[in-house]
């Protein structure tokens, strides 16, 4: 994510902002706050707690004031300590309430604030997924999402790439709906989850306006939250349990090439193409594609599209091993899912226990490959030639 300044500030993390947007009014008690002592004396890793202030952004509902608070007093006492700040005037009734939730923190330890914001973050997914849960077997686009739709039938489930005018480019929330989708997908009633795109894109890749705007912490902390949510992202490709197929309804661009090394079946129609311009624009590969695109179609033809950015042909993908079958456009859509209807009425379990076993093996190789691809990442998204590759798509004086 190439990182440029080209707006004015945002708040710190989701609960500082949600709790900006607290009403001005006198009423608002400050919960007297019962927390728990961690059970674990190291309490949540970093990893988990910066997870947790990702998934605070994956929140169907407001969670309420109360809670918005103890959010916000926990965040900050798990990254700054107990209250050092002076209290704010009796009518700055705000900046007051947030000041006296962190400050009835007390002396709790870092560890503790961090363990509990994990644990009340958890607790508010859960109840959020199951307000938000619709019956697997409902046959019916499922509701909650805005750049997805959702769909479930004939024990598939489809995750649609839902921005066609963007030509499905992935946003923030795109990244952040798909993690969701992918775990309800994971415990659903279905047999096979398949992605495809709406419209003539299946999708262009990383919205590159994803992260025009700078929160107060910089454009370093823009640039790791970034790299959080793509390992995040990617690990959920890596760690899901049921057959996924990716139905290429035409061009695929970036992130949504490289995690097809993921998938266990590629359909692609002839209209489809396969571009990686990482190079072009001041980047590195991602999505495990360093390691499963030399390994799926040898190093020379990995190296020609992952450093050199050729573009891919269905036909050209097809014979380097990345897409299972190349349909004609003309019946792509009745051939592929004709097939796959059949493919779902196979036993659940054994598919399920096929794929386990073809995977696992590799499975810690791939986590450390996306860990050391989103690291490395980080620090292009702050090079000279990221930021101007991405200024120059912006003021559209280039595109691919
Ligand atoms: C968590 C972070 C992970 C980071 C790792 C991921 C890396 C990548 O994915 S790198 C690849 C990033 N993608 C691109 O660089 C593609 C940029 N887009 C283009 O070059 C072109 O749009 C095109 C070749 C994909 C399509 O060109 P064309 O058919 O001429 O259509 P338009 O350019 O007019 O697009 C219509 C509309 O959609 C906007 N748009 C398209 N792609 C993107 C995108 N990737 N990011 C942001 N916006 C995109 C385009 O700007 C147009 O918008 P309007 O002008 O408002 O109509």
């Amino acid at each position: 994510m190439a990182v440029v300044g080209l707006s004015g500030r945002l708040a710190r993390c989701y609960c500082l902002r949600a709790v900006r947007s607290l009403p001005v009014c006198s009423s608002l008690r400050v919960p007297a706050l019962q927390l728990h002592v961690s059970k674990t004396a190291m309490g949540a890793s970093q990893k988990d707690f910066e997870s947790a202030v990702n998934q605070v952004k994956l929140l169907k509902k407001d969670p309420g004031n109360e809670v918005k608070l103890k959010l916000y007093a926990l965040y900050k006492q798990a990254t700054e300590g107990p209250c050092n700040t002076p209290k704010p005037g009796l009518f700055d009734l705000i900046n007051k309430a947030k000041w006296d939730a962190w400050n009835a923190l007390g002396d709790l330890p870092k560890e503790t604030a961090r363990q509990n914001y994990v644990d009340l973050v958890s607790g508010l997914r859960s109840s959020s997924d199951s307000s938000s849960q619709v019956k697997p077997e409902a046959d019916k686009k499922q509701a909650g999402y805005e750049t997805l739709v959702i769909t479930s039938e004939d024990h598939i489930t489809k995750i649609m790439l839902n921005r066609p005018a963007k030509k499905n480019a992935l946003n923030t929330q795109m990244y952040q709906e798909i993690m969701l989708a992918l775990e309800a997908a994971s415990k659903d009633d279905s047999t096979i989850t398949v992605f495809t795109g709406s419209g003539d894109y299946y999708s262009s890749g990383n919205d590159l306006t994803n992260f025009t705007d700078i929160p107060p912490g910089g454009v370093e902390e823009k640039a790791k939250n970034g790299a959080i949510l793509l390992r995040d992202f990617v690990d959920c490709f890596i760690d899901f349990p049921k057959p996924l197929v990716a139905v290429v309804n035409g061009p695929a661009v970036g992130i949504s090439v490289t995690v097809l090394g993921l998938f266990d079946l590629v359909y692609a129609s002839d209209r489809a193409t396969f571009h990686t311009p990482f190079s072009h624009l001041g980047q590195t590969p991602e999505g495990c594609s360093s390691y499963t695109f030399p390994k799926i179609m040898g190093l020379a033809k990995a190296v020609e599209m992952l450093i050199f950015g050729k573009k891919l042909t269905a036909g050209e993908a097809y014979a380097q091993g990345l897409v299972t079958e190349v349909f004609p456009d003309s019946t792509f859509e009745k051939e592929v899912w004709t097939r796959l209807k059949a493919y779902s009425k196979l036993p659940r379990n054994a598919m399920r226990i096929s794929k386990q076993i073809i995977r696992n093996h590799e499975k810690e190789k791939l986590h450390a490959i996306n860990a050391e691809e989103s690291s490395i990442l980080q620090e292009r998204w702050l090079s000279d030639e990221c930021v101007n590759a991405v200024m120059n798509f912006l003021s559209q004086k280039a595109k691919l």
